[in-house]
Order: structure tokens, then C-alpha cells, then sequence
């Protein structure tokens, strides 16, 4: 499940191993190039790269000593060099490849981005369309009249509440990241790893590295890596998990019962963020920074253990008799949703169970989520021939899932397919036969 990341996250450095990607430049001069490339083959080489020569590797050592004035003139030495900064990297023998942090000023027409990562991975993110296409951010970054306005919360510090009605499907906001940081560089030595972070805030146009330097930092450590630390999403790139800081979303409080979800698309390298029920002016805007399909005292300890609060949202802070209450529905649904998921000759799954785990998610508010018990009541009306409930269900669970996985999601496609044409899925009529259980007669 997608979650805002926790310190645990960040603390859990992943080794690198992807192949590096080859990206000759021209020479500065002669036989010269900036002062942390290589000259290979008569062309500089960034910062790290892989000859095509039999896999040799060429390493390089850190280059903490560019100032970013340097860095910037090494950088516009290089035709059409990428990046508005010549990178810093650092490595080690944890490496597998220097890590280093690329600025680009004008990414998301001038909002600017830091990544801190590999050469290749870097290299890689250039490939997507938000920096090969513009046009592809035209409904990402517009932050004037927004639809919410900040508020101090007691406990909780600053939040959004909505100053218009906005209704379910209604986009809050979409932005790109000013940060986006792999977890390989945890690789390095602290002082290298903070080193980049810092450079990377400093190399921000100054709107953004505003924006940064109003994070809530909730850890009180170092203050960029604990901005970091406090905002950061976890994100995946290629199939690589990675954290972006977004200062926009970062201003959203987390609630066990949200009205609003989020969604990272790769493409466009952006957060969306949109209403999940209706949310009338004067109330705050709530998402998940975790899993909610769990008891309380769970959610409670990994909202302590990773982002370091004591969760006082209205079902955390509960009597215990409704806590208790909400438990056992939340164990019931866990238990259904196994049943629901056994594809088995001997399955219990039935309609029945369906509506009952719909009628759970109802009652425990767990509104951002129903897209899970639409899919799941789509298949199982599927899987028993019934085609006008699988349609009925489908639609629903597209568009709930459409808010909370986005748009190129797979069961986002899945169940539009199901929608227009269930009898080409793969679950139709696979349970006709089967007995449905109910009024408590199991087969
Ligand atoms: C991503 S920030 C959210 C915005 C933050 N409140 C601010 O003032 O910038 C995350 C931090 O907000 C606070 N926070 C978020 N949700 C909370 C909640 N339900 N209860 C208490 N504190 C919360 C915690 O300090 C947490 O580390």
C-alpha cells in the first residue's frame, strides 16, 4: 500500500542496481572536460557511466569543491547539458555508482526540481514526458486560487480547510516534486548525504526553496534533511522506490478517515490530489499517510513510530467502546476480504459477503478506500454471471480507485473494461455453480 514515507523508509537505504546509461558529451576543449567528468573516448562523460567497452566502469571521486557559481558555468560550457548545475556525486565502496544531486531550474516551467540519485536513474527521469513534453503539466502547478486556505489546528500544527464545496472527484491540487531523493543515498557517509541535500535546496529557484524552507520540520535535526524527513512521499520511478517532498501536499494533516486521496503519476512526475466525498467549506482536508484496513492501536504506533505524533483523529481518539467497536468491524472486514479473495473450487465468497464489506467500509467512514470493496463486489457479481451488478460495481470502482491509484492504474483499466464488456474479464461466471452463502449456510 502507498504511504506517506516514515523515517523508516528513509532510514532503509536500497542498493542501486540498475545499468548505468551512456551519455557522451561533447568536450569542453581539447582534451579538458569539467571538473568531475571523465574524458573517454574523446567525449566527457558525466558523472558516472559505463564504457562500451566490455562493462568497464569508470569511477570518479567526490566534488564537493564547485561552488554553485562553477557549477553553473561548467554546466552551460555543455550543449544542451540537462541540468541547470554541473552535479556533485559522491561515492564509496556501499556504492555501486556515485550518488549525486541534479538541479534543473527549469523544470515545471521554472519551479524547478533536485534529485538526488545515480547518473542512470537521473538520466532515466529525463526520459518522461514532464521534461520531454511540457504540455504534459498543463493542469499541474496552478497553486492561484486555491480551493482551501491554511489553518492553525491545536496538536497538529498547520492544516488546509476547504473554502468552497468540493465534491468528490474535485482535484485539489497536482504538483511536482521539488525533491525527489533515492534511498541509495543513505549509502554514503552522513555528512556527504547531507551535504547534497543542502546543495540541492540551495540550487532551488528562490519561489521553491521558500517553499522548502516552510516545511514543518518535526524532528528538530539537521533542518533540511528533517524537512525532508517530515514531508516526504514515497514514490515509485521505473519500479523504483523513491521519496518526493511536495510542499503543497505536504501541508495536508493525515486522518484514519480521510476525504481527500492522492496519487503518484510517472509520468508527469506529479502528486494529484482530489476529494474522495463531498467536503463542505470550513472543513479540513484529510489524507492517509497509512494504512487504515488496520485496528487502532496498530495505525497509532506506526503514526508514533514513523512520524513520530500521538494520532488524535476522531476514530484514534474515540471511547473506547467505539474504538472497540470499530476493531471488530475492521477484523470482520480482513476476514472477508480473505474470502473474497479465495478463487478456489471450495470458495465461500458470495454476493452477500460483498454487501457486507461494502456496508463495513460505510460504517468505519472508510470512504477514500471503497474503490478496494467496489472491486472486489464488481468481481464477485462478475464471477456468479450477475452483469448488471458487475457493471453497477465496476463503475464505482474505477472512479473510486481512479482517485486513490490515478489514472494509468491497472485495476483503474481493469475495471473500465469490466464496465463497458464484463463477460471478457476473467472472472465472469468463474463461481456459477458455486452456492452462495448466506442466512449463516456455508458449503
Ligand atoms: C506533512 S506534515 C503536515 C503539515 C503540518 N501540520 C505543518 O504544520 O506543516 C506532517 C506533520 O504534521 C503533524 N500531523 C499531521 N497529521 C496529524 C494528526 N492527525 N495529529 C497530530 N499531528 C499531525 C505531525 O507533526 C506530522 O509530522
Amino acid at each position: 500500500m502507498k504511504s506517506v514515507v516514515g523515517l523508516g523508509l528513509l532510514g532503509s537505504a536500497l542498493a542501486s542496481s540498475h545499468q548505468i546509461d551512456k551519455l557522451p558529451q561533447k568536450p569542453l576543449f581539447a582534451d579538458a572536460c569539467p571538473s568531475n567528468s571523465i574524458l573517454h573516448n574523446g567525449v566527457c562523460q558525466p558523472s558516472s557511466f559505463a564504457s562500451d567497452t566490455g562493462g568497464e566502469q569508470i569511477t570518479y571521486s567526490g566534488n564537493g569543491s564547485l561552488t554553485l557559481d562553477d557549477a553553473r558555468a561548467s554546466a552551460q560550457k555543455v550543449a544542451d547539458f540537462p541540468w541547470t548545475f554541473w552535479p556533485e556525486c559522491y561515492s564509496n565502496e556501499n556504492t555501486t555508482e556515485p550518488v549525486c544531486v541534479f538541479s534543473n531550474q527549469e523544470f515545471a516551467g521554472g519551479r524547478g526540481i533536485f534529485i538526488v540519485t545515480t547518473g542512470s536513474l537521473a538520466y532515466k527521469m529525463l526520459n518522461k514526458a514532464a521534461f520531454t513534453d511540457p504540455t504534459s503539466l498543463s493542469r499541474i502547478n496552478h497553486h492561484d486560487n486555491p480551493s482551501f486556505v491554511e489553518h492553525e489546528f491545536p496538536g497538529k500544527g498547520r492544516g488546509l480547510i476547504a473554502n468552497k464545496t468540493l465534491n468528490r472527484g474535485d482535484q485539489i491540487f497536482a504538483s511536482t516534486p521539488l525533491v525527489i531523493s533515492h534511498p541509495g543515498s543513505y549509502d554514503l557517509v552522513e555528512a556527504e548525504r547531507l551535504r547534497l541535500a543542502h546543495r540541492g535546496v540551495d540550487s532551488l529557484p528562490s519561489a521553491s526553496k521558500a517553499k522548502f524552507w516552510k516545511l514543518l520540520d518535526h524532528f528538530k535535526g539537521d533542518p533540511v534533511d528533517d524537512r525532508i524527513n517530515t514531508n516526504a512521499f514515497d514514490i515509485e520511478i521505473d519500479g523504483v522506490s523513491q521519496f518526493a517532498v511536495l510542499p503543497e501536499i505536504a501541508m495536508l494533516n493525515h486522518d484514519c478517515r480521510p476525504n481527500a486521496a492522492y496519487f503518484w503519476d510517472e509520468e508527469t512526475l506529479s502528486h494529484y490530489v482530489h476529494a474522495t466525498q463531498t467536503i463542505h467549506p470550513g472543513e479540513e482536508i484529510t489524507i492517509t499517510y497509512i494504512n487504515n484496513e488496520r485496528r487502532r492501536h496498530k495505525r497509532m504506533e506506526n503514526l508514533k513510530r514513523n512520524w513520530g505524533f500521538d494520532c488524535t483523529c476522531s476514530s484514534c481518539a474515540a471511547h473506547p467502546s467505539f474504538t472497540a467497536e470499530s476493531d471488530d468491524r475492521i477484523d470482520q472486514m480482513v476476514e472477508l476480504l480473505k474470502d473474497l479473495d479465495d478463487w478456489t473450487a471450495g470458495s465461500r465468497a458470495s454476493p452477500e459477503m460483498v454487501e457486507t464489506l461494502i456496508s463495513m467500509y460505510e460504517q468505519e467512514r472508510l470512504y477514500a478506500s471503497m474503490g478496494v470493496a467496489y472491486k472486489h463486489a464488481a468481481e464477485v457479481y462478475s464471477s456468479f454471471g450477475d452483469r448488471y451488478n458487475a457493471i453497477r460495481y465496476a463503475r464505482l470502482a474505477a472512479e473510486l480507485s481512479f482517485l486513490d491509484k490515478g489514472f494509468r492504474d491497472r485495476d483503474v483499466r481493469e475495471m473500465q473494461k469490466m464496465a463497458s464488456n464484463p463477460e471478457m474479464t476473467w472472472s465472469w461466471k468463474k463461481r456459477v455453480g458455486h452456492k452462495r452463502a448466506s442466512c449463516g449456510h456455508h458449503h
